[in-house]
């Protein structure tokens, strides 16, 4: 089954639209690039498969469901900007993970935390903008989700830091999930993916397997994404 099915999706923000006659499925087990210039809709896209917008026209699916209760327990996602409380040490945010959501692993969230050296009594306010995004990174990969929707997940982190983040991600997803993710870091996260998205004013232009795209074009995604989308 797909575990996400998106039907002639159109989503006005006033006269802007921001996505037009949008359809796509993602399959299981897939690791999906959605890449595309400021302002293409990406954003607005990971919000509506989370139910945080709801689309002007059209459907969405979520393992056969519309977007609700039931789907927030599917999709572990991670945000663009962070939501979490600053005053909270990571010990508090572990009981909040763990209260929230009952696919919450702790065990494998505190092995990752271990693996950055982060300290479980410090407050998230002390620490850098790099190391709250990787702690909320891996709090998101630490739940048994179905799928995994990040927005944006390394653009804080130092470049040095970046592979170590991916192989995170790559090692500490569920057998059989999916994950969707948007970055403008596409050199970065391109050796990770199987599919490749491409979305531009609101509109998806191209979804194809990534091998395929480098295969077809003798370039790499980075390249390619650079010459369609030149200023
Ligand atoms: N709440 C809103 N009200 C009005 N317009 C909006 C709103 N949210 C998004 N837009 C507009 O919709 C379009 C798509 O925005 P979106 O945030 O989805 O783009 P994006 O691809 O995620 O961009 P970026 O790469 O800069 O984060 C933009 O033109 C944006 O200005």
């Amino acid at each position: 089954m797909s575990i996400v099915e998106i039907k002639n999706i159109n989503k006005k923000f006033g006269n802007k639209e921001a996505l037009k006659n949008v359809s796509l499925t993602i399959e299981e087990g897939k690791i999906i690039g959605l890449l595309g210039t400021n302002g293409s809709g990406k954003t607005t896209l990971i919000k509506l498969i989370n139910d945080l917008l709801v689309p002007s026209d059209g459907e969405i699916l979520i393992h056969g469901k519309k977007p609700g209760i039931e789907s927030k327990q599917m999709i572990a996602y991670l945000p663009e900007r962070s939501y979490l409380n600053d005053s909270w040490k990571v010990c508090e945010l572990l009981d909040f993970f763990q209260d929230f959501y009952s696919d919450f692993d702790r065990e494998r969230a505190c092995d990752l935390l271990k693996g950055f050296h982060i300290d479980m009594k410090d407050r998230l306010k002390t620490m850098s903008k790099g190391t709250k995004e990787k702690i909320q990174l891996i709090m998101v990969m630490s739940r048994r989700a179905k799928l995994y929707v990040l927005d944006e997940p390394i653009g804080g982190v130092d470049p040095a830091a970046r592979d170590y983040i991916l192989d995170t991600i790559l090692n500490n997803f569920e057998q059989g999930a999916s994950i969707l993710i948007s970055t403008h870091l596409i050199s970065d996260i391109e050796r990770i993916l199987d599919d490749v998205i491409f979305i531009s004013n609101g509109e998806v232009i191209e979804h194809c397997s990534a091998d395929e795209m480098r295969r077809q074009n003798g370039k790499s995604i980075d390249e390619i994404f650079r010459e369609e989308f030149r200023c």
